[in-house]
């Protein structure tokens, strides 16, 4: 029987504008995604017989049909019927590092390696745009999450143009162990409360879009100036969130009183918030601050980075 061994990459939002309502009820955006050093392991292995099965060492993360993975080894079986049958089940074993319910793409990139394991454990030979396309069936954020790195995408989050990649940004992340925002509520109580502002018409949803890449964080990310870049962090969404979650405002103002730190935004829905900073040391000193300030041992924190890169294969074999 054939195994995989993949890392799966969190994300953080450097930029989350929401600019109207679709047609088919989600949201269409402009978002910056970028793939941070946070990784999830995932081992796949061929079972020998039409079963999917998954084991993860969180006991909050489902492991039946509603975790992502399952979900895509289940889409992988559908669409892909022949191998289903030649090559057998999958065994799905999930390490976690990354915070759940976090704002940070957890499940998401989950998916996304079950996606690009599958293709290897079933030699399907399938592309990368092809893996993408399976991924928009998942989630929003499932295609970024097969392509990694630094990346513009629109649409509901399904549409990715690469930008040049950064790497060498330090960030610390911030999350309350027992605080969860469910994205359906974001999105929504957005919609309550700003879809006054939306735009309306499709050829101006495609514009503004549009002008996003033209847009000053897409020029600090060209120029690689990452103070530029720090400054121009935004996320809609907090826009809801912060009012609704206090704790998550405290870590914003927390994190903005630290001399070192260049910028300081919530991730995605949330409740993650993080810091960039410019180097290690500085990064570590920021964490250890926050941490005197806010000595609640349900607060979380990391010291991560900025990757280039999206699903990795660690290992293969054959027993
Ligand atoms: C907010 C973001 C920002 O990157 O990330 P997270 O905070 O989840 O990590 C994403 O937009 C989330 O992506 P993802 O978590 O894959 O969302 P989905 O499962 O597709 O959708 C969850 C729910 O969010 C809302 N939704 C999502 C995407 C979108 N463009 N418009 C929406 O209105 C819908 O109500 C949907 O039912
Ligand atoms: N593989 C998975 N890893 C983590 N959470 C998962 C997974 N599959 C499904 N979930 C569920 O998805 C919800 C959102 O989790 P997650 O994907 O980590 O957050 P976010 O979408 O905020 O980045 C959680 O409530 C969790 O129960």
């Amino acid at each position: 029987m054939r195994s995989y061994t993949l890392t799966a990459p969190a994300k953080i939002n450097l930029y989350l504008e929401i600019i109207g309502d679709r047609p088919d009820g989600y949201h269409e955006l402009a978002m910056i995604l970028q793939s941070i050093d946070l990784a999830d392991r995932i081992e796949l292995h061929s079972i020998g017989n039409d079963s999917i099965r998954v084991r993860c060492d969180r006991p909050e993360v489902p492991t039946d049909e509603r975790n992502l993975a399952y979900q895509a080894a289940e889409l992988m079986a559908t669409q892909f019927p022949e191998a289903f049958s030649k090559y057998g089940g999958v065994e799905i074993t999930i390490n976690k590092h990354i915070p759940v319910a976090a704002g940070l793409a957890g499940g998401s990139t989950n998916a996304a390696a079950v996606l690009v394991g599958i293709d290897l454990l079933w030699n399907l030979g399938l592309t990368q745009s092809e893996l993408e396309e399976l991924g928009a069936n998942l989630g929003s954020d499932v295609p970024f999450c097969v392509a990694g790195g630094t990346v513009i995408a629109t649409g509901r989050g399904e549409q990715l143009s690469p930008l040049p990649n950064l790497d060498n940004i330090y960030i610390v992340l911030a999350k309350y162990r027992s605080l969860e925002v469910s994205t359906a509520w974001a999105y929504k109580t957005y919609r309550q409360q700003f879809s006054d502002s939306y735009v309306r018409d499709t050829a101006n949803l495609a514009a503004r879009a549009a002008a996003v890449h033209s847009g000053g964080i897409v020029k600090a990310i060209f120029e690689k100036n990452t103070a530029e870049i720090a400054q121009k962090l935004h996320n809609d969404l907090e826009r809801v969130v912060l009012p609704a979650y206090p704790q998550v405002l405290q870590l914003r103002e927390v994190f903005a009183t630290q001399e070192s730190v260049l910028g300081t935004m919530m991730s995605g829905s949330g409740p993650t918030v993080f810091a960039l900073i410019e180097s290690e040391q500085q990064a570590q000193a920021v964490k250890l601050k926050v941490r005197e300030t806010i000595p609640d041992e349900d607060l979380e924190l990391f010291v991560t980075r900025m990757t280039t890169h999206g699903i990795q294969i660690v290992s293969s074999g054959k027993d």
